[in-house]
């Protein structure tokens, strides 16, 4: 009796998780956490169709100027981003840019501004599962110029800032102490998420490429709270970070 091979499993099948079979995705999918943002996503594209909605992950597929794009939630944190990206990989997609919200943790990182990641500090545990300590959690280098020249052409001439930068990438929302974010402040980290380092470190070890641009939620070293007024600029910064991700699946034809 053999113990099962989780790396092989379900290549090419319907996915447990995701609900997803081969053929019902594009080559290139962007992932906002909350399944509610997929529909932000297919906004902007045409002929859309609602492919699966299993747990936290609604996945819709559509064109966008004549590309077809897939989105999928991931929901929060590592783990289950590493569950959508595995499956998501299974049934076909080479390429994936994180649309997310993000705390800025840098002075002057406003809500809405837009921030494209440079690289993860890996303070998850879902990745120290998968690789060593030191192994790197960097998106792909050309997607990562792309989205942060779309973004910038997107904001010319308006208010929203385009930051670019490490961010860290957290496990547990409510254990970052003040301790914590001055030190992130102090080593330079722009910003804090908590999905890019499991998005990143399976993406390399699946020979598959990722990047990520977030919306800025709120300002955890300036004290620009999560819970005020703030979701009007959010929103606006999604909706710039979803056009970045998508002008830069089409001019790189992923
Ligand atoms: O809005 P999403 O994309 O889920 O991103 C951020 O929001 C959640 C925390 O509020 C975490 O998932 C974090 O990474
Ligand atoms: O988006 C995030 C992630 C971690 N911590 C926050 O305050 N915001």
């Amino acid at each position: 009796m053999a113990a099962v091979d989780k790396n092989s499993a379900g290549v090419g099948e319907r996915q447990y998780h995701i609900g997803v079979a081969p053929g019902e995705v594009s080559t290139v999918a962007l992932l906002p956490g909350d399944p509610f943002r997929v529909p932000l996503v297919a906004e902007f594209l045409s002929e859309v169709q609602t492919v699966a909605h299993q747990r936290e992950h609604l996945t819709m597929t559509g064109l966008y100027k004549g590309r077809r794009i897939t989105a999928t939630s991931t929901g929060m944190g590592c783990p289950s981003t590493a569950i959508a990206v595995e499956e998501l990989v299974r049934v076909g997609v080479t390429s994936f840019i994180r649309v997310g919200s993000s705390a800025g943790l840098q002075a002057g990182v406003r809500p809405g501004d837009l921030l494209v990641s440079e690289g993860a500090l890996r303070n998850d545990g879902t990745t120290a599962a998968y690789v060593h300590p030191g192994f790197p959690a960097v998106p792909d280098l050309e997607i990562t110029r792309s989205l942060a020249s779309v973004a910038q052409e997107l904001v010319d001439g308006t208010e929203t800032r385009v930051h670019s930068g490490i961010n860290a990438s957290d496990d547990a929302f409510y254990a970052e102490t003040p301790e914590w974010i001055a030190e992130l402040n102090r080593i330079g980290v722009l910003n804090v998420e908590m999905e890019s380092a499991a998005l990143y470190v399976v993406a390399r070890l699946r020979g598959v490429r990722a990047g990520m641009i977030c919306s800025t939620s709120s300002n955890l070293f300036d004290g620009t709270s999560l819970y005020g007024d703030i979701k009007p600029a959010l929103k606006e910064g999604w909706m710039r970070s979803i056009e970045a991700a998508l002008e830069t699946a089409v001019r790189l034809e992923l």
